[in-house]
């Protein structure tokens, strides 16, 4: 069997034409225009062209873009002050704070002072409750994009054996709780999983979400099965040239989209889904502040 590839930058453009659909709507009918802020603390290069995608596609879907650039030896308290002034801020929806934050900044902290009406990442303890107990929650981008294109692969995702690889809050944990929300049979595995290939390979969905390149094998896969990639891996490229690096999964791509019924590429699978959905959620924060309808087909 040949996967079908599963094309995440047309799937996140559609998302995207989606959004801007809505937001033209909530804009024209109730004069409400959503806004995301986005925080980046530090010069991470990879958290800059992330953000700076984040702001260009904001602006495109027809909302307001309010970017924070904070230098890296910026302080907790000056962060949480900041987010306190973006919570109190009514013309902002959504609030980011971009990932990895700088070594002398507890995350944790700073996730669980953000307003949860306004956690369009989904991460605040209070939308991780929600989400575990099958509530009306805000849903993490990346896992809400794998999940979008679950559905849209199989429809009802009902009794399928589910394999999630990798236990990350961001990731992992969300993923297979939004797939047990859709009566999938949900299996979490990870570093201590014993014998990985026999779970990986009695599974009708794979997502790996581990952060090492390759380490799914093709041979793990069952015939037909889908698999989404969640591993973004920069690896040594020698024959681009000397000192290249490219992108790679965390499964071994080639290997196995012989075997899979349906296959996400890196680049260009979940990684556009992962914009594409905060977007969506900034909307969907934004309809329920202001006790619009919601845009049902762009939430979990
Ligand atoms: N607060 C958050 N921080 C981070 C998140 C997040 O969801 N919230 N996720 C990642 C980074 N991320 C968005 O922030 C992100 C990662 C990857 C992509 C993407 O489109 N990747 C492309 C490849 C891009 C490249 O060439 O480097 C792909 O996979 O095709 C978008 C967004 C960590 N931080």
């Amino acid at each position: 069997m040949t996967a079908k590839i599963i094309d995440g930058k047309a799937f996140a453009a559609r998302i995207r034409g989606a959004v801007a659909c809505h937001v033209s709507r909530t804009k024209a009918k109730h004069g409400v225009t959503p806004g995301l802020a986005v925080v980046l603390v530090g010069n991470d290069p990879a958290s800059e062209v992330y953000v700076r995608a984040k702001h260009k596609q904001t602006v495109e879907a027809g909302m307001n873009s309010f970017e924070h650039r904070l230098p890296e030896e910026t302080s907790a308290a000056d962060l949480l002050a900041l987010v306190a002034r973006l919570n109190a801020d009514d013309a902002v929806d959504g609030i980011l704070v971009q990932l990895p934050l700088p070594a002398h900044i507890a995350e944790a902290e700073v996730l669980a002072a953000i307003d949860p009406a306004k956690d369009v990442d989904g991460f605040h303890i209070h939308n991780v409750g929600l989400l575990a107990t099958g509530q009306k929650a805000m849903v993490p981008c990346t896992p809400l994009g794998c999940l979008m294109m679950l559905k849209a692969e199989h429809g009802d995702l009902s009794g399928l054996e589910a394999v999630v690889i990798g236990r990350s809050n961001i990731v992992g944990k969300p993923m297979a709780q939004l797939l047990l929300s859709a009566n999938a049979t949900v299996t979490i595995a990870h570093s201590r999983t014993r014998d990985l290939k026999a779970v990986v390979s009695r599974a009708d969905i794979v997502v790996a979400a581990v952060g090492r390149p390759n380490m799914v094998k093709g041979d793990w896969i069952k015939p037909g099965a889908s698999v989404i990639d969640v591993g973004i891996n920069r690896i040594d490229a020698p024959e681009r040239g000397e000192g290249k690096t490219r992108l790679t999964g965390d499964v071994d791509f080639a290997a196995a989209s012989a075997v899979a019924g349906a296959i996400t590429p890196v680049p260009g699978g979940v990684g556009p889904m992962t914009i594409a959905c905060l977007l969506a959620n900034t909307l969907t924060a934004a309809c329920r502040r202001h006790g619009l309808a919601e845009p049902e087909e762009l939430t979990a």
